[in-house]
């Protein structure tokens, strides 16, 4: 069964949809471990409180020694907030997979990040917004893209609402994309995504 780790820096709301839907019968794997870069992330409670283990590691170094330590299979980013250096990447090809809170190209990169996305969007005026599932590359954003889902925003006029709607989207395609990679179900193919 495939070790998974997931890396989280906020309140973990994503992370909470691995978990629930794992413990729904849903996704084929052990979740093995959650680090955070920031002791104060709500999402390490989340992991305690599922029995999860957990570590906080700010260290990139220590993060890769600690992921092959324990030896993690694949790797999801559920709002991990730090840019992953070449090792860690190279170290997991094709094997870390991030949400973004956008339609990748738009709204990504460094700096995009959280409700700097939701602010850019609105700032836009862009009716329509949604989520994206992809795999990590050195690009920040620019990994091949898995699945991606939209939605209206047209009726929103804050930041704040715009990311609790995408939020809802997050909740429902990062466990899919999970379960799918589980059930060895995602190719890749002169950089496009198929879903078996
Ligand atoms: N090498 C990669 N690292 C990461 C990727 C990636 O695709 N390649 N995805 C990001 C997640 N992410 C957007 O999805 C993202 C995260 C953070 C930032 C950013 O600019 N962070 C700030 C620091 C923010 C903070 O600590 O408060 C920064 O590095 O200056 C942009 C995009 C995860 N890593
Ligand atoms: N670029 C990365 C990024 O902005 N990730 C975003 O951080 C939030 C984390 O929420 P959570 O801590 O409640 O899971 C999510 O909206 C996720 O898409």
């Amino acid at each position: 069964m495939l070790r998974l780790a997931v890396l989280v820096s906020g309140g973990g709301t994503d992370l909470q949809s691995i978990i629930d839907e794992h413990k729904k019968g849903n996704i084929n794997c052990e979740i093995a471990l959650v680090i955070s870069n920031r002791k104060s992330a709500y999402g390490l409670e989340r992991a305690k409180q599922a029995g999860i283990p957990t570590a906080c590691i700010k260290d990139q170094k220590e993060l890769l020694k600690k992921l092959q330590d324990e030896k993690i299979d694949f790797i999801v980013l559920a709002g991990y907030l730090a840019i992953l250096q070449e090792d860690l990447i190279k170290a997991y090809p094709n094997k870390i997979i991030n949400i973004h809170p956008s339609l990748i190209p738009s709204f990504c990169g460094p700096g995009m990040y959280g409700l700097h996305v939701h602010e850019a969007a609105l700032d836009k005026g862009v009716k329509v917004s949604g989520a994206t599932v992809h795999f990590v590359s050195e690009e920040v954003d620019g990994g091949p893209i898995i699945y991606q889902e939209a939605v209206s925003i047209a009726d929103l006029d804050t930041a704040e609402a715009i990311q609790k709607r995408v939020l809802e989207i997050e909740h429902k395609i990062l466990p899919m994309v999970v379960r799918y990679y589980c059930e060895d179900r995602i190719r890749i193919e002169k950089g496009r995504v198929h879903i078996l």
